[in-house]
């Protein structure tokens, strides 16, 4: 088979979230067809590695393959305009910023979470805890090592599979630290670019609550897959949500969903979840924005005790650690949503 045939063969697989077959859409790269027509090595537009909707595509493109007798090679690869050595981070495929308008919703617990949910899944993963006024990720991930410095580089240490870096290693616990916008701004930079993340496939950034000069900096300095907002079910914390939406709207930032927190409390003496502050906040709020809802998690005594311990909740097992982790693969699909639809605009 030549490689026009392998293109019209892969038209009959179709992109769940794009509607359209992958040729038309323009997600097929290349095609090579190795001269004794045995192996097909096809490079495929799909930027969320491990998201369950992309691994899916790619399993149903070499099941394709297989079945008309070729050998597949597949490799993944969004096409960019721009040279490596102008890209921001080059060696990390996706930057998601975990956000919240309120204080205190639960964003470095999703933030933590989302991010072992997704080291999990079998990606490589790295934390970074940009909440410079609270920075509590090192406790919440049990990383207590501090990051060598290798010449110029900073290493971050790794926990549960993932590559920590927090301003926590910087300041020490019990050092107030008043920072003003353009400290932040040359702080955030310079971790960013002078800590050796190696290749991710996801950056997780803990963002401080609110709206702003961090989360201005991050949004203006970083090429952003997406946002997470973070929203506990009540009135107050979703008006606040809503601020959020309306400054990553201003900045062209892609918003991947919003997660619900402490949706409802999960009894651990009966093990069913009582409602307290209203149902369904989140939902409504993603709906009325038009965005996807990725999900909630309820409140339950094991998230915080495995935030304390340094054990995030979603490696454990139950129904808990369950709705953590299928908010991880929500991300990492509408991570991949995002992606194709740059390959699409670049095709
Ligand atoms: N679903 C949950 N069930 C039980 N406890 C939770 C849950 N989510 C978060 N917590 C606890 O609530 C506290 C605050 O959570 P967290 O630090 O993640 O919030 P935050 O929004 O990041 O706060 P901040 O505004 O300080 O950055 C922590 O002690 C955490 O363990």
């Amino acid at each position: 088979m030549d490689e026009p045939g392998v293109r019209d063969l892969l038209r009959s697989v179709v992109d769940p979230d794009l509607d359209d077959d992958i040729v038309s859409l323009g997600l097929v790269n290349d095609v090579t067809v190795r001269e004794d027509g045995t192996t097909a090595s096809v490079s495929l537009a799909l930027g969320a590695p491990y998201s369950p909707t992309e691994t899916a595509i790619a399993e149903e493109v070499r099941t394709t393959l297989t079945d008309a007798g070729l050998d597949p090679e597949l490799s993944a690869r969004i096409p960019t305009a721009v040279a490596p050595d102008e890209q921001v981070l080059p060696k990390v495929k996706n930057v998601i910023a975990v956000a919240s308008g309120k204080g205190g919703v639960g964003k470095s617990t999703m933030a933590v979470n989302v991010a072992a949910g997704l080291a999990d899944m079998g990606a490589s993963v790295g934390l970074f805890d940009a909440d410079v006024y609270g920075p509590n990720v090192p406790r919440m991930v049990g990383a207590e090592t501090p990051p060598r410095t290798d010449g110029e580089t900073i290493v971050p240490p790794e926990q549960h599979g993932m590559r920590v870096m927090s301003m926590d290693f910087l300041t020490g616990e019990d050092d107030p630290v008043i920072w003003r916008g353009p400290m932040v701004h040359k702080i955030i930079t310079q971790l960013v670019e002078d800590v050796d993340w190696g290749g991710l496939d996801y950056l997780v950034l803990d963002l401080p609550p609110g709206t702003g000069d961090t989360q201005l900096t991050i949004l203006q300095t970083l090429p952003l897959t997406g946002a997470v907002i973070v929203t506990t079910p009540e009135e107050v914390a979703l008006d606040d949500a809503v601020k959020g939406l309306r400054m990553f709207g201003k900045h062209d930032t892609n918003v991947l969903g919003v997660a619900e927190n402490m949706a409802g409390f999960r009894c651990p003496d009966c093990g069913s979840v009582h409602d307290v502050f209203g149902e369904g906040g989140g939902e409504r709020l993603a709906a009325e924005h038009d965005l996807p809802f990725l999900g909630g998690v309820p409140l339950d005594p094991a998230v915080r005790t495995g935030g304390d311990g340094g054990e995030p909740i979603v490696l454990g097992e139950g129904e808990t650690a369950e709705a953590f982790a299928a908010i991880s693969e929500a991300v990492a699909n509408n991570a991949g949503v995002v992606r194709r639809r740059q390959a699409v605009e670049q095709a």
